[in-house]
């Protein structure tokens, strides 16, 4: 499994305020779309590419473009639909699937209630979308249904995750390889399985609590 912590200033800038409990569900909402536009850059690094030939105004010259198929977008609901936008902005030619996935507030156990995705991903890079990698339940959950379906290449990209997801998410996979890029490396995961320092529950900050 590899692992990509980003590293960068203006990242932990805006961490910082979307952390915050001050900061309103507006903000946050928006820093969530930045923050994702920001590690879109990190977990598109591998995304495939075929040669093309254009016409500049000056000479005939040799580019890339994302060609077929399309790399497949997954946001985990309901907390991952706020990273949508901040990813498609960066690869608009993208496909979307959706998963919703519910974590059981006393079993940190998760369910899967909704689900729209190809039925064949063998030949589909992933792109898995959650900004929360807590006790890594949800995640492995959402991976290995992409790998029931085929998939072989799959990244996540997660705002924030603890060591013990990241371990737990790695022993689920059983050596099967995928990339995660997280924002931050949080310190820990709290008895009720939060992320410290983290942010609270993501899906409510986007959303309320319906
Ligand atoms: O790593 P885990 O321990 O599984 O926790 C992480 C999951 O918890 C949150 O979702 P939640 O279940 O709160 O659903 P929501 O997005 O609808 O709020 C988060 O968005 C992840 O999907
Ligand atoms: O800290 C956490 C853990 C799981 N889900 C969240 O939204 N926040
Ligand atoms: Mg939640």
């Amino acid at each position: 499994m590899r692992v990509h912590v980003a590293d960068h200033p203006l990242i932990t800038h805006k961490l910082t305020v979307l952390r915050d409990k001050n900061t309103s569900s507006p903000v946050f909402r928006s820093l969530t779309e930045e923050l994702m536009t920001l590690l879109a850059y990190e977990g598109t690094r591998n995304v495939r590419v075929e040669p093309v030939t254009i016409q500049t105004p000056v000479a005939e010259t040799q580019g890339v473009r994302i060609g077929d198929p399309k790399p497949l977008i997954v946001p985990i609901l309901r907390a991952g639909l706020g990273m949508l936008e901040g990813m498609v902005k960066l690869v608009p030619t993208a496909e979307v699937g959706f998963l919703g996935m519910a974590r059981d507030e006393e079993t940190l156990e998760p369910t899967t209630y909704a689900e729209r995705l190809p039925d064949d991903l063998s030949d589909r890079q992933c792109f898995v979308l959650d900004p929360m990698l807590a006790t890594g339940g949800s995640l492995a959950a959402a991976i290995e249904f992409l790998f029931q379906r085929g998939a072989k290449d799959v990244t996540a990209i997660c705002i924030l995750g603890t060591p013990e997801g990241l371990e737990a998410v790695e022993k689920a996979m059983a050596g099967r390889e995928i990339t995660i890029v997280l924002g931050a490396l949080d310190e820990r995961l709290n008895e009720h399985g939060y992320i410290v320092p983290g942010l609270g529950d993501a899906g409510d900050r986007l959303y309320g609590t319906v």
